[in-house]
């Protein structure tokens, strides 16, 4: 597991964010804007060049393999590359969950580059994003991490492009599992429905493990 730390606090975590997240958002613009332009094939390759520029910019100072999950010096956690979540994630719709007294909830809009069936939503998406929030509520409602065991979607009817809703709910726990229940609505009702097998792996017995991992992994690097 990538455990990291970095001794900052909330005011540069929010410095970092405003940074770096109307990047993301300009990027999934950009997203959006490849699969519905219209313009000619002179002005596809014009984009494509300057594109190409701006990448190898960035391109010129960057950390090998993913975000991973550096953890402030609060044990706040900083998934900025979570493909659900991450805000440095341009892919991720992004899914913001709140999770109050064990009940997560997130309303998201899934725009062209979500697209299965024409003008639905893929389910590997809507997949994607319940498996995310079960996490989110096993791991938040007991402050440690909760790993997917098993996943388990119902999909209901087509969920059309637009806004959705999504919430979770721990049902019952048993030794380091959770069990989680979820589902996701449009206007209409509910789309789809997840139950989750969440599971604290065992290295995780308790916080003083957690903290254990991520002053070995802090040491290593
Ligand atoms: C102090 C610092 C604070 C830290 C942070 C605190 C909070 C964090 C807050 C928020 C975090 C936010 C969100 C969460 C993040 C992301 C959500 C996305 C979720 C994912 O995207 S996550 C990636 C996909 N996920 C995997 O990549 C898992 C791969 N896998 C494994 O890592 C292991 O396989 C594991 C860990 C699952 C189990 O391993 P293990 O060794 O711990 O478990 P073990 O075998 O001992 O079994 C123990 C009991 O679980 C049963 N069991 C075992 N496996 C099962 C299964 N698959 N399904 C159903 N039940 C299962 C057994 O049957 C037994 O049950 P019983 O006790 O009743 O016999």
């Amino acid at each position: 597991m990538d455990f990291r730390f970095e001794d900052i606090g909330p005011a540069e975590v929010k410095r970092r964010i405003s940074a770096v997240e109307p990047l993301t958002e300009s990027v999934r613009d950009l997203v959006d804007a490849v699969i519905r332009t219209e313009v000619d094939d002179t002005a596809l390759d014009d984009a494509r060049r300057q594109i190409d520029d701006i990448v190898a910019r960035l391109r010129t100072e960057e950390k090998p393999g993913g975000f991973g999950v550096p953890f402030t010096r609060d044990l706040v956690g900083m998934p900025w590359g979570n493909a659900a979540t991450g805000v440095r994630n341009a892919i991720a719709p992004p899914l913001r969950p709140v999770t109050h007294a064990g009940v997560s909830t997130a309303e998201v809009t899934l725009g062209a580059a979500y697209e299965g069936p024409g003008g639905h939503v893929h389910g590997g998406v809507l997949a994607l994003l319940l498996d995310q929030l079960v996490g989110e509520c096993a791991s938040s409602g007991t402050s440690m991490p909760h790993f997917t065991g098993t996943l388990t979607v119902r999909y209901v009817r087509p969920t059309k492009l637009g806004q959705v809703s999504l919430r979770a709910e721990v049902t019952g726990t048993q030794d380091r599992k959770a069990f989680v229940s979820g589902e996701i609505h449009d206007s209409e009702g509910v789309t789809a429905e997840v139950e989750a097998i969440m599971i604290r792996p065992k290295e995780f017995a308790g916080r003083d493990e957690v903290m254990a991992a991520i002053a070995e992994a802090t040491a290593r690097d």
